[in-house]
């Protein structure tokens, strides 16, 4: 865009600032490929007119609800909209069918409620303010309708909202095909039953809530949220007795977590250490509904078996908290799966439907000085959808346009297909090249080293790379590869 942009002596410009991103002003002079702008801020620029975009004079002030109607639909542009409809608390806006939301970082349960979603059941896509809801009851009639299973893909950087909007998603399509929930006792009542009933106590008390040191979150009230925790599985259809016996499995599993252990009489072996040791471990056996002295001795022993005979061997105090931290993560784990699997079920999940929603809530990019494998990895799956995005979006609507004889200019956007080369391509990119070294022992990893600044130094983006060959670690042979740079 501003490559096809030709500014004169008193257009509105946008001009990239190291602080505010971009900043508007108004071009002073031109003076072959540079300009003077006034800008808004009061001081003066010399820009690149290459790199200077048109800024819309008549744009409302408080920014449009759907960006497709903005004059420019460039960077500085589409930041501009939002903030403007940040300021006035509309943290969403459609750009075509995409809805784009800005984390407001708290709480607004006003948009949310009940009301909200009986206002956007049926309700044209457009017809009513940008929502999430708008979203999920457009995916839902229309695979209701037209029979075609929906995707919805939530993505963007880490710590945007992607969980929340999510949360949202699904909340609304719970609605669709839930059932209401019922509620009896107050609040205040419901909490202090429980806490009672579980042996729960504050959660400072409990070694694994109390690491962080943080028990308490502004504009997060605890029982509200337990209220809420407990409506979502009545909506989805999980039963009292079921619910029952989910607070009881993690209670069992903070108590799991304050058995301490010393050492017993015989050698190299262990005991709970003391009388509030025996306590959680006695109330961990009750919530579990087992004996407490198999659980006992689950932690306590190791048993072996081999072909021949079974082997009982004595574990140390030390022994015994990894055992008990493995038992307390197994329980955990599969406490999650069966969650996933019941509210699958619950909510309708049927092997042989024909149709379906899938709600894809991804890992979100993440950059930091020094990223592991893991974030690698991330990454590269945002970079996989983005290129899915730039082909299905730009390219299909751009195939529209011109199948309906529309007067359109071509949109340009940053291609990363050259970053997908960089990582996937055989032979040569990062994982081939990572696939090599993880065969090989610890010795070729200089060699390794190298191979991979080459591949850096010779691609287009790094080509003037400000890198040396340390900024390669290589951490252990197995696999784990460290990225710095
Ligand atoms: N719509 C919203 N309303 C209120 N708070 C929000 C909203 N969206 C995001 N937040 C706040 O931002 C925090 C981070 O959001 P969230 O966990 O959804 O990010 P994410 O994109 O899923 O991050 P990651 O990729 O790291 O998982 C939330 O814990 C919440 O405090």
């Amino acid at each position: 865009m501003a490559g096809t942009f030709s500014p004169v002596v008193g257009s509105l410009v946008w001009v990239e600032d190291p602080d505010a991103a971009w900043i508007d002003g108004e071009v002073l002079e031109l003076n072959g490929d540079n300009i003077k702008v006034l800008c808004t801020s009061g001081k003066t620029v010399v820009v690149k007119a290459s790199n200077v975009y048109p800024k819309d004079a008549e744009a409302p002030p408080c920014g449009v609800d759907d960006m497709t109607k903005l004059a420019y639909l460039h960077e500085p542009g589409v930041l501009d909209n939002l903030r403007s409809r940040y300021d006035i608390n509309e943290i969403y806006t459609y750009t075509g069918n995409i809805l784009i939301a800005v984390n407001p970082f708290c709480k607004l349960p006003h948009l949310y409620d009940n009301h909200m979603m009986a206002q956007y059941k049926g309700a044209a896509f457009g017809e009513l303010s940008p929502h999430p809801f708008a979203v999920a009851d457009a995916a839902y009639r229309l695979m209701i309708n037209e029979g075609i299973s929906q995707s919805i893909l939530v993505s963007g950087e880490s710590g945007a909202g992607k969980t929340e909007s999510t949360k949202l998603l699904m909340r609304y399509l719970a609605y669709m095909g839930g059932r209401a929930a019922a509620e009896g006792r107050t609040v205040e009542q419901q909490v202090l039953e429980d806490v009672k009933k579980y042996k729960l106590g504050h959660p400072r008390t409990f070694h694994y809530l109390n690491q962080s040191k943080c028990f308490e979150l502004d504009g997060v009230d605890d029982s509200k949220e337990y209220i809420e925790t407990k409506r979502a599985m009545d909506i989805v259809g999980i039963s009292s007795d079921e619910q029952e016996a989910i607070f009881r499995v993690v209670a069992a599993v903070l108590h799991l977590g304050n058995i301490e252990f010393a050492k017993g009489k015989e050698i190299d072996s262990s005991v709970p250490k003391d009388e509030k040791s025996r306590f959680h471990l006695n109330t961990a056996a009750e919530l579990l509904m087992c004996d407490v002295k198999a659980l006992e001795d689950s932690l306590c022993k190791r048993i072996i078996v081999t072909r021949d005979e079974t082997i009982t061997k004595w574990l140390d105090p030390d022994s015994a908290a990894v055992s008990r931290d493995a038992l307390a993560k197994i329980v955990y784990s599969r406490l999650f799966d069966w969650l996933v699997d019941t509210i699958n079920s619950s909510i309708g999940q049927d092997p042989e439907s024909k149709y379906l929603i899938g709600v894809l809530d991804i890992y979100g990019f993440e950059s930091f000085k020094t990223n592991s494998f893991e974030q690698f990895c991330i990454n590269l799956t945002n970079e996989k959808l983005q290129q899915h995005f730039n082909q299905h979006v730009f390219k299909m609507e751009q195939e529209e346009y011109t199948k309906e004889e529309i007067n359109w200019s071509y949109i340009e956007f940053v291609d990363n297909q050259d970053i997908l080369d960089l990582i996937e391509k055989k032979p040569g990119g990062i994982i081939a090249l990572l696939d090599e070294a993880c065969m090989f022992p610890r010795s070729t990893h200089e060699t390794f080293a190298q191979k991979l600044y080459q591949t850096f130094k010779n691609h287009k983006r790094f080509s003037k790379p400000k890198l040396s060959r340390t900024d390669f670690t290589i951490c252990h042979y197995a696999g784990d590869v460290s990225r710095r740079i």
